[in-house]
């Protein structure tokens, strides 16, 4: 099988004109990168989420102004270039477009427009990467993710994604690609089967378009290029000297990523893990630096990161009678069916306690009604918000008694609401007030990063 390759460049590789110049020479120097999946230019998306939620026509059009300063100065280095002239011009129909469909959303609020403008930072991105690759000879076509990504279901949370659909219209679109091309797409976006309109993959989705891809192309590598050299010890913009790891599995990564690790999104695993496929997290800015390679591999024992979520609550649902097994599995199929996404679970005799994001009182409410209306009428849910989670992830964790005891004696000394799996195999996660996550991380970390401490 000859080698073919998807390669993610993120929100901050697509900033500059500087910047794209580098993916650029990336791609150049690998013939087989086949596909090229871009994100929005970093801090646009932030921006037209704003637009949505603005109260006023005034505060869209200051918006607005932001955006189309934003892009004026993204044109500046290119002056002198025949390019700049087809960049000012791509950029000043959409920034139309763009206005038109603000003030338009402002009115209907329809969530079809919702979604169509906070995907067009990937709509722009994807031309302007699509003609700088062309001004550097890099040959390619820009082609519409709507025509390689399906997806059915509710909500982003739950979206299928359709793999026969995407399998058959990616690998039709590279069978109709001349040798020397390549492909230009936008992550974050795909069409919906059963409406056949735009959706967005939650925030961060462009990891998971391209792993969609890759799964469906068949890819021999997805490369995610980032501002980081790969998946690191801990998040190195809030913690010090936090280090690149080498090599992780899939099932190490798809942990840290869904206990908050940024740099990759959380469903972007499960496709390139089914298709077997390695993926290579480096930096755009040091291509030929460090990385870290994720694929099938005998996990090392040993803790690997730190990582950490804002925003979670603790969910405690007590109801006498969890201890049957049955009654259990029915609670956690009715918490299934809600679409409530946890990062962690803990099983007691009478009581489930959860880790989750996004909890408010009408979402508190709407659980509450639903186990009250499917059998558990005496049901009894606590919850505890605006808190923070941090969290280790390794491998036969348990098996690191000198790690384990170092844990727990540093957690004596910082005031942690709840603790999770200590003594667990593979995640141990501690609950703090946000004001103290800071301080547990820098420690935890220290933990990871000193070798006499991890040895077994
Ligand atoms: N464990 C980690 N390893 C590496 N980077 C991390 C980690 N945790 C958080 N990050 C943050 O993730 C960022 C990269 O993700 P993101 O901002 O989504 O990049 P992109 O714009 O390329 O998609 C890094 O700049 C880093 O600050
Ligand atoms: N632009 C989208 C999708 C995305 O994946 O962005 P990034 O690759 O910069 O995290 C967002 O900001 O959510």
């Amino acid at each position: 099988m000859s080698a073919l390759k998807v390669a993610k460049f993120g929100g901050t590789s697509v900033a500059s004109f500087e910047s794209i110049l580098q993916c650029a020479n990336i791609v150049k120097n690998d013939k087989s990168v086949k596909v090229v999946v871009v994100s929005a230019q970093a801090g646009i998306t932030e921006k037209l989420v704003a637009l949505t939620r603005s109260r006023s026509l005034e505060h869209i059009s200051l918006i607005h102004s932001e955006i189309t300063q934003f892009y004026e100065n993204f044109t500046l280095p290119m002056y002198g270039l025949p390019l700049q002239q087809v960049c000012n011009e791509a950029i000043s129909i959409w920034l139309e477009q763009l206005a038109r469909k603000a003030s338009r959303f402002f009115h209907t609020r329809n969530n079809s427009d919702y979604h169509t403008i906070i995907s067009m930072g990937e709509i722009i991105s994807s031309k302007l990467v699509s003609m700088i690759f062309a001004s550097c000879r890099l040959q390619n076509q820009e082609r519409s993710a709507l025509e390689l990504i399906s997806v059915s279901g509710d909500e982003y949370d739950d979206y299928q994604v359709d793999i026969a659909l995407c399998t058959q219209a990616c690998q039709q679109q590279l069978e109709l690609l001349p040798s020397e091309q390549l492909i230009v797409t936008q992550g974050f976006i795909a069409k919906h089967i059963e409406t056949d309109e735009l959706v967005t993959l939650g925030r961060g989705g462009s990891d998971f378009s391209a792993a969609i891809i890759a799964q469906a192309s068949q890819a021999t590598e997805l490369q995610i290029w980032t501002d980081v050299e790969g998946v690191y010890s801990g998040d190195p913009r809030i913690i010090a000297d936090t280090f690149a790891i080498e090599e992780l599995s899939y099932r190490a990564t798809a942990m840290l990523a869904n206990l908050g690790a940024k740099v990759l999104h959380r469903k972007s695993i499960e496709p390139a893990m089914q298709g077997c496929i390695p993926i290579k997290v480096a930096s755009t800015f040091k291509p030929s630096g460090k990385h870290t390679l994720i694929h099938n591999i005998n996990e090392p024992t040993g803790a690997y990161s730190v990582t950490y979520l804002n925003n979670v609550s603790l969910l405690t649902i007590n109801q006498s009678g969890l201890a049957e097994l049955t009654r259990i599995q029915l609670l956690l199929a009715l918490i299934t069916q809600l679409g409530l996404h946890f990062q962690v679970c803990e099983l007691h005799a009478n009581s489930i306690v959860l880790i989750t994001q996004n909890m408010d009182e009408a979402r508190l409410n709407e659980i509450d009604q639903y186990l009250i209306s499917n059998g558990f009428e005496d049901i009894l849910i606590q919850c505890e918000q605006d808190l923070s989670l941090a969290s280790i992830v390794g491998s036969q964790l348990n098996q690191a008694s000198r790690f384990t005891t170092y844990v727990t004696n540093l957690l004596d000394e910082h005031p942690v609401i709840r603790t999770f799996g200590l003594g667990h195999e593979s995640v141990m996660s501690f609950v703090v007030e946000p004001q103290h996550l800071l301080a547990l991380l820098q420690e935890l970390h220290l933990a990871i990063a000193t070798e006499s401490v991890t040895q077994l």
